[in-house]
């Protein structure tokens, strides 16, 4: 059973927790991270022998930041693609970056042929997308679809309009998601199975409010 919420209403949920409640976002963003590694561990259609961090400068890109820790300090080979300018990262994700510099987690760059990694991991744009997809993300996104390796999302498969399940310019085609708290409305449409693959909802901590425990249930 999946109960689903719009992506405003998640953005709410995460604001609330750490404002009201006073959850650090790092701390929220360390147990995303280790349930996104947990799920990648448990799906075994995803051989992990050489990573690639797909990571765009949002909180989305930090979740894959603490992923790509996780799979080094495990003994995992991971590299780091981070697409945007890192100047204008969000403040968590600055972190993170400043966390994976001190483990000499490796850098990738835009050129690089992806067939060379066995699983992809997309921590591009999650709630916080916006607009349609152009320029360096979008040639990622395409690249990524067409390597042959499988892809696993974080939160929404990047480019996926989490509300309609509609594909904003060019969308992750993933074999499997880590939705944070909730899976998002536009995730469980027909149309999205094909990006989304198979969907893990990884309770974080986020506050879970009794409107949503009365939500109706799907599937
Ligand atoms: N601290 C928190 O609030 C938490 C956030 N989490 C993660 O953080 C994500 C949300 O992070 P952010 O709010 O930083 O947003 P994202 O990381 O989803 O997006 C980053 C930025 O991309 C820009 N953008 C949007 N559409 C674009 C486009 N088409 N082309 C280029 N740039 C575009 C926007 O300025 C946006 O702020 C969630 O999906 C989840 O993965 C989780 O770690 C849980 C806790
Ligand atoms: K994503």
């Amino acid at each position: 059973m999946t109960q689903t919420i719009s992506v405003e209403e998640s953005r709410q949920l995460d604001a609330k927790t750490i404002n009201e409640i006073g959850i650090p976002s790092m701390v929220l963003m360390e147990r995303a991270g280790i349930k996104i590694y947990e799920n990648m561990l448990d799906n075994k259609d995803l051989d992990l022998s050489k990573v690639l961090i797909l990571a765009g400068t949002g909180n989305n890109g930090g979740d894959g930041l603490v992923v790509a820790r996780l799979l080094v300090t495990h003994g995992y080979s991971v590299h780091i693609l981070t697409v945007g300018n890192p100047a204008h990262a969000s403040d968590d994700h600055k972190a993170q970056a400043k966390i994976c510099d001190y483990y000499e987690i490796p850098k990738a760059f835009l050129n690089e042929d992806f067939n060379q990694y066995t699983i992809l991991v997309d921590g591009l744009f999650g709630s916080g997308l916006s607009r349609n997809v152009g320029g360096d993300f979008a040639t990622v996104i395409d690249k990524a679809n067409a390597a042959d390796a499988n892809t696993h999302a974080i939160d929404i498969p990047s480019g996926l309009n989490g509300d309609t399940g509609e594909v904003m310019g060019t969308a992750i085609k993933a074999a499997s998601t880590s939705t944070i708290a909730y899976a998002k409305n536009g995730m469980v449409t027909e149309q999205a199975k094909p990006y989304t693959g198979k969907i893990y909802v990884d309770d974080i901590g986020i506050y879970r409010g009794k409107r949503f425990e009365e939500a109706s249930l799907i599937n």
